[in-house]
C-alpha cells in the first residue's frame, strides 16, 4: 500500500487532489485533524512517514515542508512555484520528451508545472527542439484562466456576495511582466528571452486557453504552418496531451472546454504568414491537481488517467 501525503489538503489544489485519491484502492491518505493540519511538528511526521508527499501551498511553505523531510525515501511533488527551476528537480511535464518521463520516475523531488507556464512550453518547447523556432525568437502569451488559478482567496472574492462589478468582465493582471511562472517558461524551451506574457482571469471557475502568435519570419530554414502541425501531431499522442484539428468552436475557442479533465488540447490556427499556437486545458487539471496525480502515477508506475468531465 503506498501512502500518500497531501500537505495543503484543505486549498483548492489539495482537495481536488484528495477527493481523486480517495476512492483509490491502492493508496492510503495520510490526514491530519483540522487543527493540526499547519502544526509543523505533525506534518513533519506525515511527510516522514509518506512514500510520496504531495506539496499544495504557498511556496514559503512547501519550501519549509522539504526542509521537514528526513526520510530518503519520500518522494517529494512540489505543485508551488519554489523548485521548478531547482537544481535536482525534475519538471512535471513528461511529455515534453528528451527522457522527462524517465527523470520523473526516478527522480524523489518533482516540480508540478504552472498553469499558465504548461501551455506556453507546450506549445514552443517542441519547435525549438525542432529547429523549427530559434531560442533568440521573441514570443508573447495570453493566458486565460478560471478564478480558481488563485486558491482560496480569489475563489472567494469571485463568489462574494456583492463583489465589485469589475469582475463580471474579464481582468489582466501581472502587468509589471515579473509574473512567477516567467522563468520556468524560459528555462524548459531554451528561449534566451522570457516573453512578454499577459494572463488574464475570468469569471469561470476554472479552464485555460493560452495562444501565442508566431510570424512566417520567425520560423528557420523555411519551416511552415504544416511543419509546426506535424511537429505537434508526432510529440502529443495522448492520452493527455494530444494535438487536435479543427479544434475551434465555429470559430470560437472556449477556455471551458477541457474543464474537469486532466487532458491537455494542443492546435494550430491562422494561415502562412501570421500563425496562431494554442493549447487548452483546465488550470486545476494538467494546470496544478491533474498533472500532480499524472507525477503520482508516474511514480508509484500506476496507469494514466483523464480526470472527470465537469462541463
Ligand atoms: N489553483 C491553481 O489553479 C494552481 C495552484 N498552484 C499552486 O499550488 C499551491 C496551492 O495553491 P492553491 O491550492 O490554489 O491555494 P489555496 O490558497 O487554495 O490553498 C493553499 C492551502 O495551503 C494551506 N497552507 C498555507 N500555509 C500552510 C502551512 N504553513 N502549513 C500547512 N498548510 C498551509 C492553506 O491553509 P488555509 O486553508 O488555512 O488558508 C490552504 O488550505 C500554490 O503554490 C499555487 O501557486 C499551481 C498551479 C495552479
Ligand atoms: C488567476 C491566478 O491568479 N492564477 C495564478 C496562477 C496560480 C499558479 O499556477 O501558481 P503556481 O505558480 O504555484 O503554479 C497566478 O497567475 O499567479
Amino acid at each position: 500500500m503506498t501512502q500518500v501525503f497531501i500537505d495543503g489538503s484543505s486549498g483548492t489544489t489539495g482537495l481536488r487532489i484528495r477527493e481523486r485519491l480517495e476512492g483509490r484502492q491502492e493508496l492510503t491518505l495520510i490526514t491530519l485533524p483540522e487543527e493540526s493540519r499547519k502544526d509543523p511538528e505533525a506534518r513533519r511526521n506525515a511527510l516522514n512517514s509518506a512514500d510520496v508527499a504531495i506539496l499544495c501551498l504557498p511556496d514559503a511553505a512547501a519550501i519549509e515542508a522539504v526542509s521537514l523531510i528526513t526520510n530518503p525515501n519520500t518522494i517529494v511533488l512540489d505543485a508551488s512555484t519554489a523548485h521548478r527551476t531547482a537544481p535536482g528537480w525534475a519538471y512535471g511535464f513528461p511529455e515534453l520528451g528528451s527522457g522527462r518521463e524517465e527523470a520523473i520516475r526516478t527522480s524523489r523531488r518533482v516540480a508540478v508545472p504552472g498553469c499558465h507556464a504548461s501551455g506556453f512550453i507546450a506549445l514552443v518547447s517542441p519547435l525549438v527542439e525542432a529547429g523549427i523556432l530559434s531560442p533568440d525568437a521573441r514570443l508573447s502569451i495570453t493566458s486565460l484562466t478560471g478564478y480558481s488559478g488563485g486558491g482560496k482567496k480569489m475563489i472567494a472574492e469571485y463568489e462574494s456576495e456583492g463583489r465589485s462589478p469589475l469582475l463580471d468582465a474579464p481582468r489582466a493582471y501581472a502587468l509589471p511582466q515579473h509574473h512567477k511562472h516567467l522563468p520556468e517558461m524560459k528555462a524548459l524551451t531554451g528561449l534566451h528571452t522570457l516573453p512578454a506574457f499577459l494572463p488574464i482571469v475570468g469569471d469561470f471557475y476554472s479552464g485555460m486557453l493560452v495562444t501565442v502568435p508566431v510570424f512566417r519570419e520567425d520560423l528557420l530554414n523555411g519551416a511552415t504552418i504544416e511543419d509546426i502541425r506535424r511537429v505537434y501531431q508526432s510529440r502529443y499522442r495522448g492520452p493527455i496531451v494530444s494535438y487536435r484539428e479543427n479544434a475551434d468552436e465555429s470559430g470560437f475557442l472556449s477556455a471551458l472546454s477541457l474543464s474537469g479533465l486532466d487532458r491537455m488540447d494542443v492546435s494550430v490556427f491562422g494561415n502562412e504568414d501570421r500563425i496562431l499556437l494554442a493549447a487548452r486545458y483546465d488550470n486545476l487539471g494538467k494546470g496544478a491537481s491533474g498533472a500532480a496525480v499524472e507525477c503520482l502515477n508516474l511514480v508509484i508506475g500506476a496507469a494514466p488517467e483523464t480526470g472527470l468531465r465537469l462541463v
